[in-house]
């Protein structure tokens, strides 16, 4: 099944083209990385996506519906998730109420699971706060304020918020950026493990090479707003027309 699909997605700024007639689809289960050197259009892409930008022309299609028209908060109870560089804990609480707090929401937000968890419902919430908890391994802290938890931990956090909400695709932006390369490490692997388990989708923009070709499936490389390559981490690191974009990226 087709989770995300853009057609002729553009948006232009003036006089510039910062997303130039992009068509993208996105298969449930799949993780696809957006990859291009500084400036190819990226942030603008995931923001029309998300609906925080509008776009020019084009057609963007989430779980078979078109999105365009819709407010931000319409899509993310659709089912898209951004997790990463959003403000989404609350330090005052423990790690536990902020799970449960995004599970809740999720339960209101969503007229998907509601269906289903009608009924008994806090108990619902609660099992789903603890199973995202263990998913992120933070079941441990979960008595802990948020606030106490290291960087690492924080950005395990904000994943867990983001999964609680049971997205059925989640958009990150630079999950690693600020971390060690332990903590960089150990969310890569969360991120695999996540997606294995939970049979996640995603969609990653990521300048990290060796990220990128760890976690994705497929990637789809943008240039000058412009698609220029897409396939299979190895299919891709051999491109040509890539090789040249990050070289010419260098040169100017
Ligand atoms: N609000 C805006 N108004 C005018 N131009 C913009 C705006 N937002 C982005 N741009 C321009 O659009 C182009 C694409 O920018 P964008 O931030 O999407 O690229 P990017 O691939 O995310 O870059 P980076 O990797 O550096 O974050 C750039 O030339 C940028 O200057």
């Amino acid at each position: 099944m087709t989770v995300l699909k853009t057609e002729r997605l553009t948006k232009q700024f003036g006089g510039l083209t910062a997303v130039d007639e992009v068509d993208l689809e996105i298969e449930q289960g799949e993780g696809v990385s957006l990859i291009g050197p500084n400036g190819a259009g990226k942030s603008t892409f995931i923001n029309l996506v998300t609906r925080r930008l509008e776009p020019s022309y084009g057609e963007i299609a989430f779980q078979g519906d078109s999105i365009i028209g819709m407010d931000p908060h319409e899509v993310v109870q659709r089912g898209m998730s951004k997790s990463f560089q959003t403000a989404s804990i609350f330090p005052e609480l423990t790690v536990k109420e902020n799970a449960t707090i995004a599970a809740l929401a999720a339960e209101h937000g969503s007229f998907r699971f509601n269906f289903f968890r009608n009924q008994n419902s806090y108990p619902a919430v609660d099992e789903l706060a603890n199973e995202v908890l263990e998913s992120v391994g933070l079941y441990d802290e979960r008595e802990n304020q948020a606030d106490s938890l290291d960087y690492g931990n924080k950005r395990r956090l904000e994943l867990g918020i983001a999964l609680a909400a049971e997205p059925d695709m989640l958009l990150m932006d630079e999950p690693t950026a600020g971390m060690s390369p332990d903590e960089t490490k150990s969310t890569v692997d969360l991120i695999k493990r996540v997606k294995e388990e939970l049979d996640l989708t995603f969609l990653l923009v990521e300048h990290d090479m060796e990220i990128v070709f760890d976690i994705s499936d497929r990637i789809v490389v943008l240039n000058r707003g412009s698609v220029i390559a897409e396939g299979t981490p190895t299919e891709v690191q051999n491109d040509p027309a890539v090789q040249e974009a990050y070289l010419g990226g260098v040169e100017e």
